[in-house]
């Protein structure tokens, strides 16, 4: 863009009705990286895997390269002067959350990238993937840029990620061979400056998995991750990083978003490892994978989640149906006129056929009153009826499992009862925790309970939204919700609801007593 055309009065009137505007600012990864011809890599896939995970990916293009699947054909490094002019038109016009750096192809470039970035100062975290060397093994940027690295730009880094060959770079090519030498490279290069250190440890020798050594100053954390045997690597570690980026522009910490990344990286390798772009012999990967394997569900009306469904969760019991001879259909319709905000169809003893059928026709009725209904257990019949998600518990379906079958748009639950099981629950991709049992309760056998402080602890280890179970109703449903902790939204509930006669007066009543509570603990707040 000429200077003319930046001052011109089209650019000014679009800055006046920004500036004024009060609408949704997305999560904003800045990247500062190479083009990848091939796509694979580079400025491309860093805003593939943002696009995936929900952030804006701004960039600011440092290289353009010629490259494939073979290799690297060429390097055309875009002069220092027009890069800062990038990096102005971005930093002075957005607001930029995590500014993620790939290729840095000359010390020039990374002393303005330093300079603009102490011009416009980023509130959120930067990041560095120092590439250096592709994972093809092709050099991208010369030693001599290392110094500007390591006394420029890292002291600035909120988490650098070098793979095994850059570590041994960026520390004057010592050999990295062992999980110990990988702990022992990340203390090294922590003390460069940067905040966190990510040592992968992909090309580490006689290893059955993809470890990574997360270091934050004071702890190692090991990252273990199953190794896929694919040609489809290239553009990992451009998306690794990316992905924490994106994850850290959504608002997440350090250790949470760098455990998300090298899962998504995971399901997309799995996901593409057998497609042939290309005759080389590594290959990119598939990015999307999560929009295209549910390409079929574009024009589906998906219940779109909202915690607060968790509220007066009812969850159905074939036995109890019979106890009181109702169908299924009635069961539901009563809870959704009392008040039900969510249904769960927990059929332990239906066969397959059956469960469809009455799943469909449920279906029908929650949709058309607007309640998301999910199926327990059986990710098959979730499918087949379209339903709006399902739960799982800790031997069900793992919950990754069961998103890569489902897609982004399906709600997923899972069953949770200790802290650790919570923290994995959101980097798996669910949507909410079922914790429970909170009492004691004849509907579920052999069903251990954790109590009110267990159901505390367990929704301050996530934060994803906790729906309470087990052996609740109108009797103590209020002190439930009034342990009053934020991300506790609601109860779920079986017999208090379905073991009785009216099955609609007992929503009643139990919507009333937990309105109550909810109004008591927000008054106190
Ligand atoms: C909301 C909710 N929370 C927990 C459970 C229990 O699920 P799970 O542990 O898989 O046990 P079963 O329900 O399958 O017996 C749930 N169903 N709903
Ligand atoms: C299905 C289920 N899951 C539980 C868990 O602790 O995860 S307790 C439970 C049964 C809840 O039934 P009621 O409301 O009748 O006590
Ligand atoms: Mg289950």
């Amino acid at each position: 863009m000429s200077a003319a055309a930046v001052g011109c009065p089209v650019f000014k009137a679009m800055a006046t009705v920004r500036s004024g505007r009060s609408g949704h600012k997305p999560p904003h990864v800045l990247t500062v990286a190479g083009s990848d011809s091939g796509a694979g890599a580079g400025i491309q896939a860093d805003m593939k895997a943002c696009g995936a995970l929900g952030a804006y990916c701004s960039t600011v293009i440092t290289a353009i390269t010629a490259q494939n699947t073979v290799g690297v054909q060429g390097v055309h490094v875009v002069p220092e002067y027009f890069v800062a002019e990038q990096l102005r038109s971005v930093l002075s016009d957005m607001d930029v959350d995590v500014v993620k750096t790939g290729m840095l192809p000359s010390i020039a470039i990374v002393k303005v990238l330093c300079e603009s970035l102490k011009e416009f100062p980023i509130r959120g975290s930067s990041r560095v993937d120092p590439v250096m060397v592709s994972t093809s093994g092709d050099v991208l940027a010369s030693p001599s840029i290392l110094a500007g690295f390591r006394e420029e730009l890292l002291p600035m880094a909120d988490i650098v990620t070098p793979n095994l060959k850059e570590a041994s770079a960026l520390l004057g090519g010592i050999s990295l061979k062992t999980i110990a030498d990988m702990q022992s490279a990340a203390k090294s290069i922590h003390t460069l400056g940067p905040r966190t250190v990510l040592v992968k440890g992909g090309d580490l020798p006689d290893s059955m998995d993809a470890v990574d050594i997360f270091f934050d100053g004071k702890e190692f954390h090991e990252l273990h991750g199953e190794r896929i045997s694919t040609r489809n690597t290239h553009g990992t570690g451009c998306t690794l990083a990316s992905c924490i980026a994106a994850e850290l522009a959504k608002g997440s910490s350090m250790l949470p978003a760098v455990q998300a990344a090298k899962t998504y990286v995971g399901n997309a390798l799995r996901y593409s490892k057998d497609i042939v772009i290309g005759r080389g012999p590594q290959g990119p990967f598939d990015h999307l994978f999560q929009l295209k394997s549910h390409i079929f569900n574009l024009n589906s009306n998906d219940h779109h989640f909202n915690p607060d469904d968790l509220f007066l969760y009812a969850v159905t019991d074939s036995r109890m149906n019979k106890k009181w001879g109702r169908s299924i259909t009635d069961a539901i319709g009563a809870a959704i006129e009392g008040g039900a905000t969510i249904i769960q169809l927990r059929e332990k003893e239906a066969n397959t056929r059956e469960f469809v059928e009455s799943a469909t026709a449920c279906m029908e009725i929650c949709r058309s009153h607007g309640v998301p209904l999910l199926i327990n257990d059986r990710i098959d019949v979730a499918l087949a009826c379209d339903a709006d998600g399902v739960h799982v518990g800790q031997s069900d379906m793992p919950v990754s499992t069961a998103r890569l079958l489902l897609g982004p748009n399906k709600i997923i639950g899972v069953s949770c009862k200790t802290p650790i099981q919570a923290q994995k629950a959101y980097l798996d991709g669910a949507n909410y925790i079922g914790c429970g049992g909170v009492f004691p309760t004849t509907t579920k056998e052999n069903n251990p309970t954790v109590g009110l402080d267990g159901l505390k602890t367990v929704c301050l280890a996530s934060k994803l939204p906790v729906v309470a179970i087990g052996g609740i109703g109108i009797g103590n449903a209020g002190d439930v919700m009034g342990t009053g902790v934020s991300n506790l939204k609601g109860v779920a509930v079986v017999s208090a609801l379905f073991d009785r006669e009216c099955v609609s007066a007992e929503t009643r009543r139990l919507r009333s007593v937990l309105m109550d509570a909810t109004s008591a603990v927000k008054e106190l707040s």
